[in-house]
């Protein structure tokens, strides 16, 4: 039997389940990935928004990723909320000259509205982390904070993608449509071709942790040796499946559900789940 293939996520937590270190570690797992992570922050958070927030020492961090690192060795990193310059200079450190593909969530504000990471360190994972990453998932105002323009259509979001590889050094972009108008349609730029992901959007309200879902798919199949562009098609199916078959939880945007793609198909299901 093949070595399984196994991936690590290093970010903040919700004890709710619908994203951060929680979420990653359930879509690893239904993606036959072995899961690891690094806690960064831990964060008091539900559907309804963010309550309070604890950053671990860089210390601690530092030992964690050192515990993971010396022992099993991911084929492949995903990075979520990384909250402080700090932080982000000990994950640079520990990953500039490594060779293992290297996904960045910019995760900056939650669904709620509420901060997770200070300004400070919106403008420094630009230069620190961006360049080592394999694929960066930014979402629109993510994204418009690392170009430094405003993001209105699918023109700008191809504007972004290019930006983010060609001027910050990323390997490959994805900016995601979530928060914009129309198809949910996300612009994926790989240094040579642009293509197009474009599924109808679903109406719904469940949509907390959709970037860390998504993210976290895409870390796992790259994980098992896929190319950028197969890794992004397999993980967008999966988190549209994610959207599509709601949990209905919590009394807030509720978690999507992290085995919707199971359900793709079955007659009577979508209907079962709403
Ligand atoms: N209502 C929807 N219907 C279909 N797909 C959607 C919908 N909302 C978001 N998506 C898709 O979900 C993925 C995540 O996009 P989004 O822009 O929501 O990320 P995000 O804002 O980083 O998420 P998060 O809520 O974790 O911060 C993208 O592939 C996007 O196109
Ligand atoms: C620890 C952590 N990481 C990321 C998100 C973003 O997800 P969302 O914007 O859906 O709340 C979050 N809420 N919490």
């Amino acid at each position: 039997m093949d070595k399984v293939a196994s991936a690590l996520t290093i970010a903040g937590t919700d004890p709710s389940g619908g994203a951060g270190i929680q979420a990653d570690l359930k879509v690893f797992q239904e993606q036959q990935v072995y899961g690891m992570s690094v806690i960064t922050s831990v964060v008091a958070q539900n559907t309804l928004g963010v309550q309070d927030v604890q950053h671990l020492s860089i210390d601690f961090i530092e030992k964690q990723l050192d515990a993971v690192l010396t022992d099993i060795q991911p084929q492949a990193i995903k990075t979520g909320m990384i909250a402080t310059v700090d932080m982000m200079k000990l994950i640079a450190n520990k990953l500039t000259n490594s060779d293992i593909p290297y996904v960045i969530d910019p995760v900056m504000v939650a669904k709620s509205g509420d901060s997770l990471m200070d300004e400070t360190s919106r403008q420094v994972i630009r230069n620190t982390l961006i360049p080592l990453a394999t694929v960066v998932t930014p979402n629109i105002p993510e994204a418009e904070i690392l170009v430094g323009f405003e993001i209105h259509h699918n023109q700008d979001a191809e504007k972004a993608a290019k930006v983010i590889v060609d001027d910050l050094g990323a390997k490959a972009a994805v900016v995601k449509g979530g928060h914009l108008e129309g198809e949910a349609v996300d612009v994926l730029y790989d240094g040579v071709d642009l293509h197009y992901l474009k599924v109808d959007r679903f109406d719904t309200k469940h949509t907390h942790g959709t970037g860390c879902t998504f993210s976290a798919a895409i870390t796992a199949e790259l994980a098992k040796g896929k190319s950028v562009k197969d890794a992004v098609v397999i993980g967008k199916d999966f988190i549209t499946d994610a959207i599509q078959y709601p949990l209905e939880l919590g009394n807030g945007h509720g978690p999507t559900n992290h085995w919707g793609y199971r359900l793709k198909g079955l007659p009577g299901q979508r209907e079962a789940n709403k």
